[in-house]
């Protein structure tokens, strides 16, 4: 923790946007069980950009899954906004994922029968927008992506990288109060990838909201505000750079 960390986090702060407590997750391979996280406690801070860096298969994947939902942990507990999410029926954690969480994950999972636009519009469509009015929103996003002249194409007619511009924009038009993202910027080039973050920035971070990224892009880890290390399932460091010898 830094000093600037324990400054926030003072009596009478806005409460965690993510408390993550005691996080343990095994997966069986075999007759083995392997053990991918080691315990993790941490809180993550509204109004900021938490970064999780660290070698692959240090965990970092699995432990952003299970703070947005989408993965029980073996042991621990995870509160989203105040809410203890895996004490939540299936029903209702899939409404509170759709109203609070956007995810921007390494597959970009768009519908391929539909178009940009239409993809981009999916959470809003399944909250009851109508169609018309979705598409609206969610091309005003792919104009911020510089994407607005492909919002007809289906995914198959696009560039990996505008898949993924595709995929962020549909993460961010239902406003959501938490972002998740795994390598946002991976297969963009520089300048296409701070435009994402510069988006991510204007989005996803406020007063109540909050934005956690997986990435191994240095060209953008002066944006974080604060970086979370993970080696063989533990955090090993945690402040507002990067350590010195990574
Ligand atoms: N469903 C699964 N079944 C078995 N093992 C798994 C599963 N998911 C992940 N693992 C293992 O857990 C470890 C951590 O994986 P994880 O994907 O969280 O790492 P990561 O840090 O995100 O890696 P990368 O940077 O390569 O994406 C790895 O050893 C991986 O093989």
């Amino acid at each position: 923790m830094t000093a600037s960390h324990h400054k926030k986090r003072e009596a009478g702060t806005a409460p965690a946007a993510i408390c993550a407590r005691g996080i343990v997750r095994d997966f069986k391979a075999g007759q083995t069980t392997l053990r991918v996280l080691h315990g993790i406690d941490t809180d993550i801070l509204p109004g900021e950009m938490t970064y999780v860096v660290g070698e692959s298969g240090s965990g970092k994947t699995t432990l952003i899954s299970i703070m947005c939902g989408i993965l029980w942990p073996t042991e621990g507990e995870v509160e989203v906004f105040g809410t203890d999410i895996y004490a939540l029926n299936d029903r209702q954690l899939v409404d509170f994922r759709l109203e609070n969480i956007g995810f921007i994950f390494q597959q970009y999972n768009l519908i391929p029968s539909i178009d940009a636009a239409a993809n981009a519009a999916v959470p809003l469509i399944a909250q009851g927008m109508d169609i018309t009015r979705a598409r609206e929103k969610a091309t005003l996003l792919l104009d911020k992506l510089n994407i607005a002249d492909q919002a007809e194409k289906l995914p198959g007619q696009l560039s990996g990288g505008q898949q993924q511009r595709v995929a962020i924009a549909r993460a961010l038009v239902h406003e959501p109060r938490l972002v998740v993202c795994d390598e946002p910027t991976a297969a963009l080039d520089a300048s296409s990838g701070r435009r994402v973050m510069d988006l991510l920035r204007e989005v996803a971070i406020a007063p109540d909201r909050a934005c956690i990224i997986v990435t191994h892009d240095n060209r953008i880890f002066d944006l974080a505000d604060r970086i979370l290390v993970l080696e063989d399932g533990r955090i090993i460091h945690d402040g507002t750079e990067m350590p010195a010898d990574q």
